[in-house]
C-alpha cells in the first residue's frame, strides 16, 4: 500500500503531520484555510505540489460549511483567502499559481448570471478535487517519461544507480511522486540497482521522509550525509541525479531544496546526468530566469537544533536560506508529464 500524506474524503481533509515522522504516524484534521496556513508553514506539510493541493482543499472545505449570502462576497472571501494561502510560503509556485486559476473561475462564476450561488461553490469545490487526481497522473506520466529518458542513456539492460536530494515522493505529492516518482518508475521496471538519498540538512526531508518512503517500497537504497555526494560521485559510478523543483523559471533556472545547487556543481565535474522532475504547475511561465525567485529563509532552530536537541553553540548566529537555484546550464533535462526537455526548450512550450 503507497502511502498517504493527503486524505480528503466526505469534504473532511487529514493530513500526515511530517514534523512526526518518521518516529510516528498520525494524521491531523484541517478544519479550514487558518488551518491549511498553519500546516504549510510548520511544514507538517511540505513539497511543492503538497503544499498547493491542501491549501486550496483547505479552502474547499471552509466554502462547503461557509454560509456566505451572496456570490459577490463568495468571490471576494476566495480571493482573500486564497491569497493569504499564497503568503504561508513563498518559494514553490504551485499554490501561487493554483491561486491565480481558482480566483479567475471565481470571477467568471462570478458573472455569469445563470449560476447560483450553490452551482458557484459546488464548481469551485470540484475544481480543487481534482487537483488531487492529476497530480497523481501527471507524476506516473513523470516517472515513466523519466525512467526512459535516463534509460536511454544505459547500454543493453543494465541498471542504474541514483541520487536523489530532499522529498519528492507521496510525501511531498498527491501521490507516487517526482523525482521519486522517476525512480519508482525504474524500480518497477527492474532497472534500478540502487539509490541514495541524501539527508538534506537541516529539515532533514532524506532522513526523515525519503528514506521512510523508500523502505516502505522496499527500494533498495542507502542514506548519505549531504557533504559525501562528491565521494559518492567519485567512487560509486552514479547513472543520474534527478531532484524535483519548487520553481523552474522559463530558461530552465530551477528553485529547489536547498543543497541541489551544489549536487549539480558536482555531476556537472563528473560527468553525471542531472535531471530536474517536476509537472508543469511548477513551471512559472512569468520570470524568465531564476533571479526573479523570492527563496524562503526558516528559523535559525532548524540549523542548531535536530528536533529537540540543540547541536550547535549556544551563541552562534545562523543563515537558514530553504532552497538554492540550480542554473539551466547544469541541468540535462527537465522531465515532466509532457515529456523531458532541454532547459532552452521550455519557453516554446509557453507559446
Ligand atoms: C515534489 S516536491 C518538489 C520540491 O518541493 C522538493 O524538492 C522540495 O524542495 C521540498 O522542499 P520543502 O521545504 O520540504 O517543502
Amino acid at each position: 500500500m503507497s502511502l498517504k500524506a493527503i486524505k480528503y474524503e466526505n469534504h473532511n481533509l487529514e493530513i500526515l503531520d511530517q514534523l512526526l515522522l518518521p518516529a510516528q504516524s498520525k494524521y491531523i484534521n484541517i478544519k479550514g484555510v487558518e488551518d491549511g496556513w498553519k500546516a504549510i508553514n510548520k511544514m507538517q506539510v511540505r513539497g511543492a505540489p503538497a503544499i498547493a493541493i491542501v491549501g486550496c482543499l483547505s479552502l474547499a472545505i471552509e466554502i462547503q460549511n461557509d454560509k456566505v449570502e451572496s456570490k459577490k462576497d463568495l468571490r471576494q472571501d476566495i480571493e482573500g483567502k486564497l491569497n493569504y494561502l499564497v503568503s504561508s510560503r513563498p518559494t514553490a509556485v504551485n499554490m501561487k499559481k493554483a491561486a491565480d486559476e481558482l480566483i479567475a473561475l471565481a470571477n467568471q462564476l462570478y458573472k455569469d448570471e445563470t449560476v447560483t450561488i450553490d452551482a458557484m461553490k459546488a464548481k469551485f469545490i470540484s475544481n480543487v478535487e481534482a487537483m488531487l487526481e492529476n497530480d497523481i497522473a501527471d507524476n506516473k506520466a513523470i516517472g515513466e517519461n523519466g525512467a526512459k529518458e535516463i534509460l536511454l542513456k544505459m547500454p543493453g539492460d543494465s541498471l542504474v544507480r541514483i541520487l536523489t536530494h530532499c522529498n519528492t515522493g507521496s510525501l511531498a505529492t498527491a501521490g507516487y511522486g517526482t523525482a521519486l516518482g522517476v525512480i519508482r518508475s525504474l524500480h518497477a521496471m527492474k532497472r534500478l540497482e540502487h539509490v541514495y538519498c541524501t539527508e538534506t540538512r537541516p529539515y532533514n526531508q532524506g532522513a526523515r521522509l525519503t528514506a521512510y518512503e523508500l523502505v516502505h517500497d522496499k527500494i533498495p537504497a542507502t542514506l548519505i550525509v549531504d557533504s559525501m555526494v562528491g565521494a559518492l560521485m567519485k567512487q560509486r559510478n552514479i547513472s543520474a541525479v534527478v531532484v524535483g523543483a519548487d520553481r523552474v523559471a522559463t530558461n530552465g533556472d530551477t528553485a529547489n531544496k536547498i543543497g541541489t545547487y551544489q549536487i549539480a556543481v558536482l555531476a556537472k565535474f563528473h560527468g553525471v546526468p542531472f535531471y530536474v522532475a517536476a509537472p508543469f504547475t511548477s513551471i512559472d511561465k512569468k520570470i524568465s530566469s531564476g533571479d526573479h525567485i523570492v527563496i524562503e529563509e526558516r528559523p535559525d532552530r532548524e540549523v542548531t537544533h535536530v528536533g529537540e536537541h540543540r547541536i550547535a553553540a549556544q551563541g552562534i548566529s545562523c543563515w537558514n536560506p530553504a532552497f538554492d537555484i540550480t542554473p539551466a546550464s547544469l541541468i540535462a533535462g527537465i522531465i515532466t508529464e509532457k515529456g523531458v526537455f532541454l532547459p532552452q526548450q521550455l519557453k516554446e512550450q509557453f507559446n
